[in-house]
């Protein structure tokens, strides 16, 4: 169990975690969304006592987790997965933290076996493609079989396969009676993985429920329109009280009017429509728009 209260982390002027609390359960795999900067880097690192915090606490199974002797037999985490001594061999990086750990050494030949790099156990780490060394990560934070496991990002560089074969994983985790906390600026990551949801933005946080019920949120109908004049259509239906958002291929989606409104607006304003449709929105949606007016760093840069 990982209990996160009025957790709060400043940087010089950037408040990168604003009074975070939420609980982690064991027995379920808890993702941790959040749009790129909302902060998901900073609490696992304030979790593991990597960053001290500014302001309230983490504790893990009860005890803050800097307090633990032989950490990786409590907590078993990966962060960046490029922070390695890129010299030495898998293997060998495993002993070294399994040593350091009291774990017995031939755990290191288990977990190797257990994310499929058997093969590569004797070869340097340096030479590792980043799916690779997102494995070796794992392999890692499985070492001392603890019952609280943090991923940061797993998904990066691991091909079809290995994304299916982490879910499994974290499902499996999870059903021995594990934490499993995975962080992902993804949603589409989350919904066939995921059990709950916590979700932040610009460090706050934004939901703290179950999939369904998060899911459930988004099921709030939106409606799909193209036309060649866009700001124009947009200024009208802002008028009539819905919401607009820019789409690729030069679509809008518009919340709060139904299809049949948007239409009447458009050709009361004299607008050319060249698409309008409605459609329920998906889960990717429902986070998109509550973590919207929360993402700090945009194509066209901060805002
Ligand atoms: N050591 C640091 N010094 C200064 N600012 C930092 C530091 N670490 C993080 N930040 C800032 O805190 C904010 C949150 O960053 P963080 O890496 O935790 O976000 P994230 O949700 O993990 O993002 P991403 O998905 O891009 O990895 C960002 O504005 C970042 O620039």
């Amino acid at each position: 169990m990982i209990e996160v209260h009025e957790l709060t982390k400043r940087f010089d002027g950037t408040t990168a975690v604003d009074r975070l609390t939420f609980t982690v359960r064991p027995g379920q795999v808890t993702g941790f969304l959040g749009p790129n900067g909302a902060g998901k880097s900073t609490t696992l690192r304030l979790i593991l006592g990597l960053n001290a915090p500014t302001g309230g606490t983490a504790l893990v199974d009860g005890r803050p987790f800097r307090d633990r002797p032989r950490g990786l037999r409590h907590v078993g985490a990966l962060l960046d997965a490029h922070v390695v001594h890129g010299g030495r061999t898998a293997s060998a990086h495993l002993r070294v933290l399994a040593r350091s750990n009291a774990i017995p050494r031939r755990r290191a030949d288990e977990v190797l076996e257990e994310v499929g790099l058997s093969a590569a156990a004797d070869r340097r780490i340096a030479g590792f493609s980043l799916g690779m060394r997102q494995r070796l990560g794992i392999a890692a934070a499985l070492l001392g079989d603890p019952p609280v496991l943090l991923f940061d990002e797993p998904v990066n560089g691991l091909d079809p396969e290995g994304v299916l074969w982490v879910r499994g994983l974290f499902r499996r985790l999870a059903a021995e009676g594990r934490t499993v906390f995975v962080s992902s600026h993804l949603m589409s990551e989350m919904e066939n993985t995921a059990d709950r949801l916590v979700v932040i933005g610009r460090g706050a946080l934004v939901a703290a429920e179950g999939v369904a019920e998060f899911a459930a949120r988004g099921r709030r109908p939106s409606v799909v329109v193209r036309t060649p004049d866009p700001d124009a259509l947009a200024v009208l239906l802002s008028a009539e009280g819905a919401t607009v958002r820019s789409e690729a291929a030069g679509r809008m989606a518009v919340t709060g009017l139904t299809a049949s409104q948007v239409g009447r607006v458009a050709a009361a304003g004299g607008v050319v429509l060249e698409e309008l449709a409605a459609r329920a929105s998906s889960l990717e949606e429902a986070f998109v728009e509550m973590t919207g007016d929360r993402v700090q760093f945009t194509a066209g840069g901060e805002r």
